[in-house]
């Protein structure tokens, strides 16, 4: 995590996208410093000489990189480039992808006198989405955003959009990526929340966060490493709760997520955790390999503590699946091999997941009860 107190955006496309005026009006209501890597190019002369035939000066990317390194590295920065692929991960909080049709985009070109080379070029490239592609093999999926840019509407929503996930990453301890950025608060008369979420795991507090960023319940989270008795999945949850408040001598949330396959009548369930880093995912479709049925139900259960001497209360979801040979991306527990209509969990966008999740269902009902419970 990094310890700037203002987030560095990198606003990049095909030249002709409108990164320069997305990134001047942005810096205009953020007071963030737009940072034009051409000039820094041209000024700071990070370059080995001038291309004729692309009308454009040869970048030297080792000498731009020290030369920003210092200024970047504090925070604050909107960087207005057309590759992002150059800048270290650490560097960056959201990476905005503008995206053009190619009638506007040949419009544009033309109007700026572009030679025919770098024109077909730079047409090509955004038919073949190589920006977009760039910024997802560079960055994580959950801070690369694609954006339409054709007009001026397009322009002032984009910016009003980038604004609010600023303010909510100022206000949220850095919140990371994109997701409930403009959310819509659906119980308005709830008085806020805070609560303080028990869990080791940062992948379960991002989506939670994620989810309940459009409501009146903020949260608040503190890493304990609780044992887990065996039991009853319930059990389980609500043993957790006890002691996390115990602990805490507070109010707190914890979660309880468990994979179920139907085959195995609900195993491993509560074990999951355990059977996951045991077997891997291939170990755990093996499990299944002597059954023709392949279903499984994720389950995902809160329990809510007022304090170390109140009876938790449970919210649980449960999305229905199946098992399936792994696939797509490996950042979040055995959401590769889980497939909910077609797609693995790992598959989808994050913010569809959390449409749908065992965790987002779970969710849905502890906004419901705390919006009743504190409604006046
Ligand atoms: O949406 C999910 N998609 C994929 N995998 C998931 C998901 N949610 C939990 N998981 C994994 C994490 C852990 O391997 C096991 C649950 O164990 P579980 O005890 O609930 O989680 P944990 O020990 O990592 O965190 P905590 O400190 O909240 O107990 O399933
Ligand atoms: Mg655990």
């Amino acid at each position: 995590m990094s310890t700037r107190t203002l987030p560095n955006i990198i606003i990049t496309g095909t030249p002709g996208v409108g990164k320069t005026s997305h990134c001047e009006l942005l810096a205009e209501r953020t007071g963030l410093k737009h940072l034009s890597v051409n000039d820094v190019v041209k000024d700071k002369e990070c370059h080995e000489g001038w291309d004729e035939e692309y009308q454009s000066w040869i970048v030297d990317e080792d000498k731009l990189l020290d030369a920003i390194e210092e200024d970047v590295k504090k925070g604050g920065y909107i960087i207005d480039w057309h590759a992002c692929d150059l800048f270290p991960k650490s560097w960056i909080d959201l990476v905005i992808v503008l995206r053009v049709d190619t009638k506007a985009l040949y419009d544009r070109l033309t109007a700026r006198k572009y030679p025919e080379i770098k024109l077909q070029e730079n047409l090509d490239s955004e038919i073949m989405d190589v920006l977009i592609q760039e910024a997802r093999d560079s960055y994580d999926e959950e801070i690369v955003v694609e954006l339409q840019s054709n007009d001026a509407d397009e322009m002032e929503s984009n910016v009003e959009r980038i604004e609010s996930w600023f303010e909510s990453w100022k206000g949220d301890n850095k919140k990371e990526g994109w997701e409930g950025v403009q959310p819509i608060n659906i119980y308005p008369n709830m008085a806020p929340q805070t609560l303080n979420f028990i869990t080791g795991n940062a992948n379960k507090l991002s989506e939670v966060k994620a989810i309940l960023s459009a409501n009146n319940i903020s949260i608040t989270s503190q890493p304990l490493d609780l044992p887990e008795i065996q039991g009853d999945l319930n059990d389980v949850t609500i043993d957790k709760c006890k002691r996390a408040a115990e602990i805490i001598q507070g109010p707190v949330l914890v979660e309880d997520t468990c994979l179920c396959f139907n085959a195995l009548k609900g195993l491993p369930g509560p074990y999951i955790k355990w059977f996951l880093t045991s077997l891997g995912h291939e170990g755990l479709n093996n499990l299944l390999a002597a059954y023709e049925d392949k279903s499984a139900q994720a389950v995902c259960t809160f329990a809510y503590s007022a304090g170390p001497d109140h009876e938790p209360i449970l919210f649980q979801g449960i999305t229905d699946g199946k098992i399936v040979s792994a696939r797509g991306p490996g950042n979040f527990g055995w959401d590769p091999i889980f497939e909910y209509e077609g797609q693995t969990y790992a598959e989808m966008e994050k913010s569809e997941k959390n449409k749908i999740s065992h965790r987002a269902k779970a969710l849905a009902k502890l906004q419901e009860w705390f919006a009743k419970e504190m409604s006046s």
